[in-house]
């Protein structure tokens, strides 16, 4: 099922990125490796009343020029409009509204939207009564929040998740895989997709997406059959917002929520940028099967050791995804492009794969005879049993004495056992850890 899209708008310095985190929580960055990355989040996912939602915090556009700020807020209100199937409009209590409020407040008015009017900096019940004012916005209730505080959140995201819609699932059969072509501008995606196509059949051409924007092109492959998510044909003509990540990052997400199978391209010829990391992060945390391709190959000049290299950046660079397969090619001469569909079903089956419980149990046994879980104050954690809940992705929960002798590490050596014995190569694995007592059973 796909999320849908939370967009938080509004001028600078009222707070839109110190409710962000409070909604996403203080999860860790997990495909960053350097401290402090965190602060730079600008997407992530949450859920509320059991309603899982993406949100985006669109502050931070930056455009040179006259009347700069009004340029800004004015591009994250449309790429806002644009996105997001709800939007939270900030403001600040403290300031009170500025002429700039009044501005995205025109903006958004027109949107047909969802909006919901959060007015932040109401850190004390004096405050209370400056919200008032802002009913003149237009927005119905303002929702009183601090981003200091937390208080008021909770109000805002009973809000949030009373206004998400339910997206349609998709139309195609469970047996098509879904594939999601990611990656920055110019590093090939078109190309790829034209390569792809071009040695296959295709179904029926363009088929513009029923749920969303994209445009999906369903084709068959030795009997199987695959439907390719496109976003690169479906940028839009000469608007400021699509020149930033964040549009981009916004369009590669709602695309990687339809796919099974997402393949992050990178330009071979470039190498890894920060923006690559957003989007691979972002099919991580989806818990979506990913591969990299490595395009443009034919241009790189190799040697023997040039692949294995670039492989070790890879690793570097993504290192809670090692488990996503590498192929490098070209899309321009067709170069080793053979590889890449096969990775791909492969990748898809695993994502799609159950494990029956008691060849689980019999790995996670072995698992814990050559290295028994850690202690805490002389209390050791007791693994009960073991078994895979969900698919897509395998989803595994562990029962134990107490989850909160479980450590990060220990649940990475599991993990490391249970790929070596059931391969999952391609999918992220998730791993749940459950009270359950002896006496229970
Ligand atoms: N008093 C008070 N200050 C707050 C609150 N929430 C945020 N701030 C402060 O307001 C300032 C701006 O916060 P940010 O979250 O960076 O604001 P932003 O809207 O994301 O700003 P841009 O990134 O410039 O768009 C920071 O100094 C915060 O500490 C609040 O609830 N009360
Ligand atoms: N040498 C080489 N050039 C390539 C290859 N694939 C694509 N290109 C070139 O890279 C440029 C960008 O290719 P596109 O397929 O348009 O890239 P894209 O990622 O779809 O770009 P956007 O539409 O901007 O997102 C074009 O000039 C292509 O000819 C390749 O495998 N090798």
């Amino acid at each position: 099922m796909a999320r849908p899209v939370v967009a938080i708008v509004g001028r600078p310095n009222v707070g839109k990125s110190t409710i962000f985190n409070r909604i996403i929580g203080d999860r860790l960055a997990i495909v960053e490796d350097k401290p402090g990355i965190t602060r730079d989040r600008i997407y992530g996912t949450s859920e509320w009343n059991g309603k899982p939602f993406s949100i985006i915090d669109t502050g931070g556009i930056e455009i040179d020029g006259d009347d700069m700020i009004l340029k800004s807020i004015r591009a994250q209100a449309e790429l806002a409009i644009e996105e997001a199937d709800v939007i939270v409009f900030m403001c600040d209590a403290k300031a009170g509204i500025t002429q700039s409020d009044e501005e995205v407040g025109n903006l958004l008015y027109r949107s047909g939207k969802p909006v919901l009017l959060a007015v932040n900096k109401v850190d004390n019940l004096a405050r209370m009564d400056h919200i008032y004012e802002f009913y003149n916005l237009g927005f119905g209730d303002p929702i009183g929040v601090s981003g200091s505080h937390g208080t008021g959140v909770g109000d805002l995201l009973d809000a949030i998740t009373e206004h998400l819609p339910e997206l349609p699932d998709d139309e195609y059969d469970e047996d098509v895989i879904r594939v999601a072509l990611i990656g920055r501008p110019n590093v090939g995606k078109s190309s790829l997709v034209n390569a792809i196509l071009g040695e296959e059949r295709v179904i029926v051409s363009n088929v513009a997406g029923t749920t969303r924007d994209a445009i999906d092109t369903p084709f068959e492959k030795d009997g199987q059959r695959y439907v390719l998510i496109d976003t690169a044909g479906m940028r839009k003509r000469g608007k400021v917002y699509e020149s930033t990540e964040k549009y981009s990052v916004m369009r590669a997400m709602k695309a990687i929520e339809r796919a099974d199978v997402v393949l992050v391209v990178i330009n071979g010829e470039e190498g890894i940028i920060e923006q690559d990391k957003h989007v691979a992060g972002y099919a991580y945390e989806a818990g979506k099967a990913t591969v990299f391709v490595v395009n443009k190959w034919d241009a790189v000049e190799k040697d023997d050791k040039t692949m294995h290299e670039f492989e070790k950046k890879i690793r570097d660079h993504f290192l809670f995804m090692t488990y996503a397969p590498i192929v490098f090619l070209s899309a321009l001469t067709k170069q080793r492009l053979h590889k890449l569909l096969p990775v791909v079903q492969h990748a898809a089956e695993q994502h799609a794969r159950r494990v029956a419980t008691h060849l689980l149990n019999d790995v996670v046994s072995d698992a814990i005879a050559i290295n028994p879980p850690p202690t805490d104050k002389g209390r050791r954690m007791r693994i009960n049993y073991v078994t895979q809940v969900a698919v897509k992705p395998p989803t595994i929960v562990v029962f134990v004495n107490d989850p909160e002798l479980m450590h990060f590490s220990y649940e990475r050596y599991l993990e490391n056992k249970i790929r070596a014995a059931f391969d999952f190569e391609g999918t992220p694995i998730r791993i749940f850890t459950r009270r359950k007592s002896d006496k229970e059973d």
